[in-house]
């Protein structure tokens, strides 16, 4: 008969999968509090300690530490393994249930003491974690509980093969190193870091068709920016690095908006309560940028902006969901993917880059959405028009890579300038694009002016208004010229490089 070993510490699904393994013809053996529950639910069952003929010890610190345990898991598939373990009257364990004391929850509350924290450290189950996973080829190890079913439904059908038991093996590693770093970082002070990732995808090539590259998530089973992809070619490593920026500045309006993202910047963004006016309004920004570019809506794609979008070539579409009618316009467009995002959250609120022999970890910038610090700084008051224009130009400011200079009329960029290693550059890009369109419109500025220069560009251009965060040891030189220039201009304290 198969003989399996229950050592639990979550008891869910136990009783009704340890009935489903003798329904089957299983043996099954327990620790302790394992096998009181499955006797108290009048399950046959004999206790680890009466199998051993050593009793659990140390207040549970050993329960199936023993070789007769650890030799069933570990003896391979020989004959020679089999006539040892027979000889000293053991036999083969088949599966092992096992889940773990649960450290992590534990060190989560506050006034935890460390003789706590330690007498939570399983050490037990980690091996029979360990010895089930490495022996895979003969052994089924089920580690989650959410696995019960379908272990018990595959030896109904007598298909568990090796590539469940490899997989159920695989999972079984990855708990125990994610345990063990628990563990570590706790005893480390909370000081140590450690990033678990894992494979989403491997893609044709990174940046450029040379370098090879691949997408991992922070958890096992994570999907593309945690979205759906519902058409398209395969995703490349440069659409996902725009699909993220295109998403992330979208989500940070809350009114209708669409923006167009080429190489990691938005080239047009617009607010209407008419998706496919915002999207022709996006568009009309920059439209030789938008060739080619990534869209992002932060409410459903409706028939009407698809119908908008149909004759653009254009990447890729990410948004939170289509309307029946657009997704069969897109459906035309074959090569263009369309991801379907589960909700407007941007995540997770800490971002990583990597830099020579490190990486940098750093809070996301979520910006300052109350915008309450703002200060008008000049003699000329912002009408309300100019305000809310000041308003949706500094959301998109902060999603342009700096410099950063966002020329916006009601809500609707009209010119953006930004990556410039000097800031003026970035006010004479964005005039450029606006051309008339500059003229009476307002200016956002990712970061303070350390001369009047880009002041003077401004209004040159014709801007009425500027936002930007102060603090330079010159503002009131360009406090001064908007003054004489008949400027308003206003200061929010916060900044917003993006490099
Ligand atoms: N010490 C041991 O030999 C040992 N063997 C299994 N365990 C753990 O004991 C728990 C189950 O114990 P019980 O069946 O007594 O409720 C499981 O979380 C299992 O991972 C052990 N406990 C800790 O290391």
């Amino acid at each position: 008969m198969p003989k399996a070993l229950l050592s639990v510490y979550d008891k869910t699904g136990l009783v009704d999968f340890a009935r489903g393994l003798i329904n089957l013809g299983w043996d099954l053996l327990a620790s302790g509090g394992t096998a009181k529950l499955l006797m108290q639910n009048n399950l046959k069952v004999t206790e680890v300690a009466d199998y051993t003929g050593s009793p659990e010890i140390l207040g549970g610190r050993v329960k199936t530490l023993h070789p007769a345990i650890h030799g069933g898991l570990l003896a391979r598939n020989t004959e020679d393994d089999l006539n040892q373990l027979h000889s000293l009257g053991w036999d083969y364990i088949d599966l092992v249930a096992v889940n773990l004391y649960p450290f992590e929850a534990t060190v989560a509350k506050p006034d935890v003491t460390l003789a706590e924290a330690i007498e939570q450290i399983d050490i037990g189950g980690v091996a029979l974690i360990r010895a089930a996973a490495k022996n895979h080829d003969r052994v089924t190890l089920v580690c989650d509980p959410s696995d019960y079913n379908m272990v018990l439904d595959r030896l109904t059908r007598k298909n568990l093969d090796e590539a469940t038991r490899r997989s159920l093996a695989l999972k079984g590693f990855r708990l125990t190193s994610h345990y063990d770093q628990a563990i570590s970082r706790y005893l480390d002070g909370g000081q140590g870091e450690t990033l678990e990732l894992y494979p989403v995808q491997s893609l044709r090539y990174g940046e450029n068709p040379h370098q090879s590259a691949v997408l991992l998530g922070y958890h096992p089973g994570d999907t593309p920016l945690g979205g759906k992809v519902l058409q398209g070619k395969e995703l490349s490593y440069n659409n996902l690095l725009d699909l993220d920026a295109a998403w992330r500045t979208v989500v940070s309006y809350k009114k209708t908006s669409i923006v167009i993202v080429k190489h990691l910047t938005p080239c047009g963004v617009a607010s209407n309560d008419d998706q496919a006016e915002a999207y022709k309004a996006a568009y009309e920004c920059d439209t030789v940028s938008a060739y080619g570019g990534i869209i992002a809506a932060n409410r459903p794609i409706t028939a009407a902006t698809a119908e908008a979008i149909k004759d653009l070539f254009v990447e890729c579409i990410i948004a939170p969901g289509y309307e029946p009618a657009a997704l069969e316009l897109f459906a035309k467009k074959k090569n263009a993917r369309l991801i379907e995002m589960p909700d407007l959250e941007i995540e997770p609120k800490v971002e990583y880059r990597s830099v020579m022999r490190g990486v940098l970890r750093q809070q996301v910038d979520l910006g300052d959405p109350d915008q309450s610090g703002w200060k008008v700084v000049t003699d000329k008051q912002p009408t309300a028009e100019e305000m809310a224009a000041m308003k949706f130009a500094w959301v998109a400011c902060q999603y342009v890579k700096s410099n950063s200079i966002v020329f916006a009329k009601g809500e609707t960029t009209v010119g953006i300038g930004g990556g410039q290693p000097n800031r003026v550059d970035c006010v004479r890009i964005a005039a450029r694009h606006a051309g008339d369109k500059a003229k009476g419109a307002v200016m956002a500025s990712d970061a303070f002016f350390p001369y009047p220069d880009s002041v003077e560009e401004a209004a040159k251009a014709g801007i009425t208004a500027i936002v930007h965060p102060g603090g330079s040891i010159r503002d009131q030189i360009s406090i001064d010229l908007c003054n004489k220039l008949g400027l308003s201009m206003v200061v929010t304290g916060f900044r917003h490089f993006r490099h």
